[in-house]
């Protein structure tokens, strides 16, 4: 397999250990995660799944800074992450987008609050309005725009921030099965060139497979990580290859065991 960019260059920025979250409510405790150990290398590419309710949210919660581990630590460039941070931006299925600003004014206001002066704000604006295609809707607000150009406006407030890593909590699960497949081209072209690290929660085996470099299915409650696949395909689905990758033999296979480790087939998986 022809792979076009390889910037994963085996520094690790997310560490987690022994990570556990429970939630404390009225109706008494729920162990979302136990054990959850993981380390997130520059440059992957990270798709993770798992039955519905294991804990997929609550850890990209706590790799954001939205909550802290009940047990255990989860550090970023060896220290603990204690809050969100612009370093590690957050995409969510329905964006969050200030209705009464324009798609413009929205895009920026990260940058805004983080003092970058007018000139470069405009400048980077433009540039992730283009890089998305909403360049001619830059003075719409955001009800004149349809599901999947909310979610590019969306993907361009966090990515003018430059994070070097980006979350993404099933971004695509709410679009049309179309747009999802433009959705995805985007994301993946944006890896690429920003060398970002992405960690993608997704419900859908062929997203996955079609994005990630690294693959991680968690177990039902409490999640913990029961299987790490290592994938290419990402490489190939830009190009002419895509088809024949899609229908790879590897490609099955994979597609199976991960499928298999969801409904809880395989119990070998490690
Ligand atoms: N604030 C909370 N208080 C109590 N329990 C919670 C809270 N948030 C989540 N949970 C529980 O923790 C478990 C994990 O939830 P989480 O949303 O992380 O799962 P998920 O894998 O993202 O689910 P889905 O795939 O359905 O979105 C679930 O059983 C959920 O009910």
């Amino acid at each position: 397999m022809q792979r076009a960019y390889d910037g994963i260059n085996g520094k690790t920025v997310v560490k987690l250990e022994d990570v556990e979250l429970v939630y404390n409510s009225e109706i008494g405790t729920v162990t979302a995660l136990a054990q959850v150990n993981l380390d997130i290398q520059e440059g992957e590419f990270i798709c993770v799944m798992g039955p519905s309710g294991c804990g997929k949210s609550t850890l990209l919660n706590i790799i954001a800074g939205f909550m802290q581990p009940t047990d255990g630590q989860a550090l970023m460039n060896g220290r603990p992450i204690e809050g969100p941070d612009w370093q590690r931006g957050v995409v969510f299925q329905s964006p969050p987008l200030y209705p009464w600003l324009t798609i413009k004014e929205n895009v920026n206001f990260g940058l805004r609050m983080r003092n970058i002066p007018e000139k470069e704000r405009e400048a980077i604006t433009a540039e992730y309005l283009e890089i998305v295609g909403l360049t001619d809707f830059a003075n719409r607000k955001p009800y004149e725009l349809s599901g999947g150009m909310k979610q590019r406006a969306s993907l361009a407030k966090v990515l003018v921030n430059e994070p070097g890593m980006i979350l993404m909590d099933e971004p695509f699960g709410a679009l049309d099965a179309l747009t999802r497949d433009k959705m995805q081209a985007l994301i993946r072209r944006i890896w690429m060139k920003n060398q970002s690290t992405v960690f993608f929660i997704t419900h859908d085996v062929d997203e996955a497979l079609s994005l990630a470099t690294k693959v991680i299915v968690m177990s039902s409650r409490p999640g913990r990580i029961v299987k790490v696949l290592d994938t290419d395909f990402t490489y190939d689905m830009d190009g002419a290859n895509s088809e024949s990758a899609r229908y790879s033999k590897q490609y099955m296979t994979m597609r199976e065991s991960i499928l298999n480790v969801i409904n809880q087939k395989d119990e070998l998986a490690v």
